[in-house]
């Protein structure tokens, strides 16, 4: 027999542990590159806003579950939930959503700044609100139009380290949002396409169920090389050097190998290797950010004082 989950385990599951690590890991990288080599590290700011941004985006995912629970009942992938077995009743989940949602409101206003605290909360309701109680029943764009809210923790990451006050924070912080923006359609779309027939039973309007798996595929294909180009914007602009461009252009040329090859895939898994590799590249995309803003200038002043001419 089973084991059964622990209470402490069901409201973990609420917050999408592992969606939400990756949220909170763009948003730290966002507030990284805010800060300039030289610059001094505001660390309250740091902690704070990392700290109030899981807080909004777990309670953005606990009103998803509030607000999914017929949905997530029908879908063999969600079947599992706390509210679609009934380990959670909807007052407990709604109750948990209010207590993280205002945790992280006092967190940001308080102790890192009202710019951040307005951003973080417009992109709580883009995806709790909006997307999930409205967009997501409407129309194939969905995850398109709801993505903005997902990409947004860059943003709200710079919003922290800055208030946006400096001349180009909205113009570099908004190229960040822009990949991320980009990116979130070929994510989806290969697990719908796999998932094809949950979305179906459940009658949610996702992109393969309406307009079919060849269109879905060449959508993909089509926001792959999207990605690519706007991936090469944060180099074109003077953000990020040659090393990140490097980087870029290595996981795009994979990432445009899975598209390509998912319009006539070796079988029906192909779909899910390319959701999961989405994941591994915009982690290994970020990562080669920082690397370029933080790494590289670190080598450089090393090899500077090696070199320096000796009095
Ligand atoms: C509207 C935008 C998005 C949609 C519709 C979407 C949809 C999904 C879905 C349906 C799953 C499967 C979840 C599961 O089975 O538990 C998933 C997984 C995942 N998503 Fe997204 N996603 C979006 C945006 C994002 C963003 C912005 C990030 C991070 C920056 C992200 C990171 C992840 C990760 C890391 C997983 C894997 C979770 C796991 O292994 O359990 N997603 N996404
Ligand atoms: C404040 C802030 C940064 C908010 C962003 C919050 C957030 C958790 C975004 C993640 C996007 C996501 C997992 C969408 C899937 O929802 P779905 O309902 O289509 O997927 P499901 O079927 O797995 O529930």
């Amino acid at each position: 027999m089973r084991k059964p989950t622990p209470l402490w385990a069901q409201y973990w599951t609420l917050t999408k542990p592992r969606v939400v690590a990756l949220i909170v890991f763009t948003a730290i990288i966002g507030m990284l590159l805010a800060i300039r080599p030289g610059d001094a590290w505001p660390w309250p700011r740091l902690l704070a806003g990392t700290l109030g941004i899981w807080l909004a985006a777990a309670s953005a995912a606990a009103i998803n579950h509030l607000l999914d629970q017929r949905i997530d009942k029908v879908m063999a992938r969600t079947a599992e939930r706390p509210l679609a077995t009934g380990a959670l009743k909807p007052a407990q989940v709604l109750a948990f959503a209010i207590a993280l949602g205002v945790a992280s409101m006092a967190t940001l206003v308080l102790l890192v700044n009202p710019v951040c605290a307005a951003l973080t909360f417009a992109s709580l309701i883009g995806y709790a609100i909006v997307y999930t109680g409205f967009l997501k029943r409407a129309t194939p764009q969905n995850i398109v139009i709801g993505g903005l809210a997902g990409a947004a923790p860059p943003l709200l990451g710079w919003a922290a380290v800055t208030g946006m006050q400096r001349e180009w924070d909205w113009a570099h912080a908004l190229l960040l949002v822009l990949i991320i923006f980009v990116w979130t359609p070929p994510h989806f779309w290969a697990l719908a396409i796999f998932r094809r027939e949950d979305y179906s039973r459940a009658l949610v309007p996702m992109l393969p169920v309406t307009h079919g798996v060849t269109y879905t595929r060449w959508q993909i294909l089509l926001y792959t090389v999207l990605l690519v180009v706007v991936t090469v914007l944060p180099w074109a602009a003077r953000m990020s050097g040659v090393f990140y461009l490097g980087g870029a252009l290595v996981l795009g040329a994979v990432f445009l190998w899975y598209a390509w090859k998912l319009l006539d895939p070796p079988d029906e898994f192909f779909a899910m290797r390319t959701f999961k590799y989405s994941i591994v590249y915009l982690m290994a995309l970020f990562a080669f950010l920082l690397l370029d803003h933080w790494l590289l200038p670190l080598f450089d002043a090393a090899l500077a004082l090696e070199f320096a001419p000796q009095p």
